[in-house]
């Protein structure tokens, strides 16, 4: 469970990512976070992590206080914490087997990270992690000659080698045509009803947060105005969200 109460995060320069929020999210629940550019989605994914500090309010994670952690317990938290980027963040240069035990990496000493040094073990799980991604034939294939859609693959199984409770996803899709986009998201689902991995994943195409979100928070300057189903969230609440009327750009199905 993520609990979040009252959390405003200020950066350093003055400017409010976070301002206020009060949000639950049980165990196992699929969460589509939407808002304009800058409206707070990508600070409430890093602020999950530990990644920007809570200026003030509390955070917890499965009952862990984010915001009073220790830098060892932030490790601990985050070991238990699958991310996953707009821009994938993979070591191109070697193979996706080695990207995805990287994963595992706090269990790992960084020696045999550095020599690829894995056990049967390790290999397995990576094996695991990429059949559930539906790619393991590219086990032992460089990350670099992946298609995007093949490489966003890879880093679900990364985050998925990690045995996590929590999956973050900032803006998974951005970088794929639709068609991927639409199979990445469909793997993300799968993997939340397969395994029951709380997901949180911020979109900015009202289409796709309408056909994933079992729940969709709306996000307009650091604050939640919209915490709905995506059955609910029509094109007017989108306009009140958005703060705008919508535009075929809003649609991952008309930008193709
Ligand atoms: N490191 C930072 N230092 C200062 N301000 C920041 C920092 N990161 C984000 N902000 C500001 O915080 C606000 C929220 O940004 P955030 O990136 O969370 O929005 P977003 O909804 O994820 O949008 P985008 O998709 O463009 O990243 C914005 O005003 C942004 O300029």
């Amino acid at each position: 469970m993520i609990e979040l109460k009252d959390v405003t995060v200020r950066y350093p320069n003055g400017v409010v990512g976070l301002d206020g929020v009060n949000l639950t999210i049980p165990d196992g629940e699929f969460v589509v976070v939407v808002g304009l550019s800058g409206a707070g989605k990508s600070t409430l994914i890093r602020t999950i992590n530990g990644l920007v500090p809570v200026t003030s309010g509390a955070l917890l994670v499965d009952g862990e206080d984010v915001a009073g952690a220790s830098k060892r317990e932030l490790r601990a938290i985050r070991s238990r914490v699958g991310m996953i980027f707009q821009s994938f963040n993979l070591v191109k240069r070697t193979s996706v087997m080695n990207n995805v035990i990287m994963g595992q990496l706090h269990d790992i000493p960084s020696w045999r990270a550095l020599v690829g040094l894995w056990s049967k073990a390790e290999k397995e799980k990576g094996y695991q992690a990429l059949e559930r991604v539906g790619i393991v034939e590219k086990t032992w294939t460089r990350a670099s000659e992946l298609s995007g859609g093949q490489q966003q693959r890879v880093a679900i199984a990364r985050a998925l080698a990690q045995d996590p409770s929590v999956m973050l996803a900032d803006e998974p899709v951005a970088s794929l045509d639709p068609p991927t986009a639409q199979m990445v998201m469909k793997d993300l689902q799968r993997i939340n009803r397969e395994l029951g991995i709380t997901t949180l994943v911020n979109l900015h195409f009202l289409d796709l947060a309408r056909q994933y979100g079992d729940r969709v928070i709306g996000m307009r300057g650091g604050k939640v105005v919209f915490d709905g189903t995506g059955a609910e969230a029509d094109d007017a609440v989108f306009e009140r969200i958005y703060g705008r009327s919508l535009t075929a750009d809003d649609t991952l199905a008309e930008t193709a």
